[in-house]
């Protein structure tokens, strides 16, 4: 047949792809861009090597030839009990490819996913070529905690090149030092406490006529002023507006999602809008309270380098991600969870209640650690809507280092780990009825036969753990001590309330569904 290629041809065609297969093996490209380009250009000059006339059909038995016989042996591999994780039980389709992985992270439903097949296969699942899911406790701690496995590759290449590294980039060294800064700036939530009551102030004022609103709308609004306020020293002001006129929830959703065309777009919005920021920031100088801004730009000299102005406001940027969205889900589950139960919402109601008699001020901090229902009710939020349910905690082993033993069992290098939270936090090895909202678990004395606080990572573990945690917690308490006390909620009418958990995707930050809610102003309010 004319349009077939030699025996020498597809003889060599078999050859060069085995040789390609056998490098990438061990020289794992970080980037697909150039390594297709190789890919594409190999085919194309076998033909002109061997001397064959171009025709389309010769190309095309080129290329069959070559990428054909490179992916059967890619796949063969992968499922052979020659694969460095072969021992690891995992879906087919996932021991092959990680595309089925990056369709259910697309949709949004990533953590579901990844639950499943933790049910299916136990708690360490092999979920892509070179990737682990592991729901043990142990290997939890040993992944996560001090002494544990470095961060894996995603958090470097979710990072575009137009923007230096943050704190969540970073590994090792150059972690710890911005860590410092970081812990520097976190480490007294209590000088933050009057710029958080003031917005939660704020928030109520803003509800106070009762009547039918969507909390997920104005909890948005709430923590992106707060971290405008923490971050900037005051710069939003969306509570105010009742909107958010700038755009920047839906900015960092689109960021998020990274829908390809508008990633770039969005980067570049989101850098100018952040320099806008610092630029005004740098203009005001501290006001009051000394914000992040002082912290991170070093304002006090306290470093031995002083950070570049790009470095500092990536980082600032950051904080509005990390900690806006998640505390705002945080709140919003919180009020679903208790609107559903209404039992616990009268636990709670009677409780802060009893804490805050006529003329308490429901944003004083220190009656809060009274409040130990009502914490209860958050954990419980936390465990069963961890605010990053699969994303928070990938780790590995380089493969240019030794392989690991965690948890008695061996990780090989080039191994990419997850601790799924989601996953983790309704194992049943670790909490009985783990997928009830049940907060009495929580209670000192309970009588839940299983209950692992330790596998209860909703702020992650160790070195790289959330650095907000003690000024989130905050943050939930007195907006749920003072909306709680101001106002009796109970769910619109023809609200479909059982749905709304179910709208909850998963892509990096969770996006959710309007929260309707009926807000019936109590008699005995302090505030509004
Ligand atoms: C309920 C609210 C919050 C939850 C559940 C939460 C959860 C988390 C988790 C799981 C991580 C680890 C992520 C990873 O390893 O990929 C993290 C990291 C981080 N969080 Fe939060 N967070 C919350 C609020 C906040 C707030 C209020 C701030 C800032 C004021 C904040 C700042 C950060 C930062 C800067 C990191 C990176 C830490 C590092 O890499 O060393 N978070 N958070």
């Amino acid at each position: 047949m004319d349009s077939s290629l030699s025996i020498c041809a597809v003889a060599l065609g078999l050859l060069v792809s085995q040789i390609n297969h056998f490098f990438f093996r061990n020289y794992e490209p970080s980037s697909a861009n150039l390594p297709l380009i190789f890919l594409a250009v190999q085919p194309i000059s076998l033909l002109a090597l061997l001397g064959e006339s171009f025709s389309f059909p010769r190309l095309l038995w080129s290329f069959f030839v070559f990428l054909g016989s490179l992916s059967l042996s890619i796949v063969a591999y992968r499922l052979s009990p020659f694969h460095p994780l072969a021992q690891y039980p995992g879906p087919v389709i996932g021991k092959v490819t990680k595309l089925w992985g990056v369709w259910k992270a697309f949709q949004g439903y990533k953590h579901v996913y990844h639950k499943e097949l933790h049910d299916t296969y136990g708690p360490f699942v092999r979920i892509g070529p070179n990737e682990l899911s592991i729901i043990d406790v142990v290997a939890v701690g040993q992944i996560l905690g001090h002494g544990g496995l470095e961060k894996g590759r995603y958090y470097e290449t979710g990072r575009h090149s137009s923007t230096p590294p943050t704190l969540v980039n970073l590994n090792g060294e150059a972690h710890a030092a911005k860590r410092r800064v970081w812990n520097r700036a976190m480490a007294s939530v209590r000088d933050y406490e009057p710029l958080i009551g003031k917005r939660a102030s704020q928030l109520v004022s803003c509800l106070r006529n009762g009547g039918i609103v969507d909390l997920v709308h104005w909890f948005d609004l709430f923590t992106f002023d707060v971290m405008g306020d923490l971050v900037f020293g005051g710069t939003f002001e969306m509570l105010q507006d009742g909107q958010d006129v700038d755009g920047l929830g839906k900015c960092i959703q689109t960021f998020m999602k990274q829908s390809i065309r508008p990633v770039v777009r969005t980067i570049q919005e989101f850098n100018d809008f952040a320099r806008g920021l610092v630029i005004r920031r740098i203009k005001n100088g501290v006001v009051g309270v000394r914000d992040l801004w002082y912290h991170l730009a070093d304002e006090a000299g306290l470093e031995k380098r002083k950070p570049n102005l790009e470095d500092s406001a990536a980082d600032a940027v950051l904080a509005v991600i990390a900690a806006s969205d998640t505390s705002a889900l945080a709140l919003s589950s919180v009020v679903w969870f208790l609107l559903s139960t209404p039992e616990y919402y009268r636990r709670v109601q009677q409780e802060l209640d009893e804490v805050f008699v006529d003329g308490d001020d429901p944003l004083d901090t220190k009656k809060h650690q009274e409040l130990h229902f009502l914490s209860a009710c958050i954990n419980e939020a936390l465990r069963l809507h961890p605010p990053l349910p699969s994303k928070g905690g990938s780790r590995q082993i380089p493969p240019n280092q030794h392989g690991r033993t965690i948890a008695g069992r061996f990780i090989p290098p080039g191994t990419n780990v997850w601790t799924p939270p989601y996953s983790l936090h309704r194992n049943p090895e670790y909490f009985s009825f783990p997928d009830q909202f049940l907060p009495d678990r929580w209670l000192p004395g309970s009588k839940f036969e299983k209950h692992e606080a330790s596998a209860f990572i909703p702020f992650s573990l160790g070195p790289a753990n959330c650095v907000g945690q003690k000024f989130a917690k905050c943050e939930l308490f007195m907006v749920l001590s003072i909306l709680f006390n101001s106002f009796d909620l109970r769910f619109a009418d023809g609200f479909d309330s059982e749905a709304w958990g179910l709208t909850l995707e998963d892509h990096f930050i969770v996006t959710r569904s309007p929260l309707l809610v009926n807000l019936v102003p109590r008699h005995r309010s302090t505030q509004g």
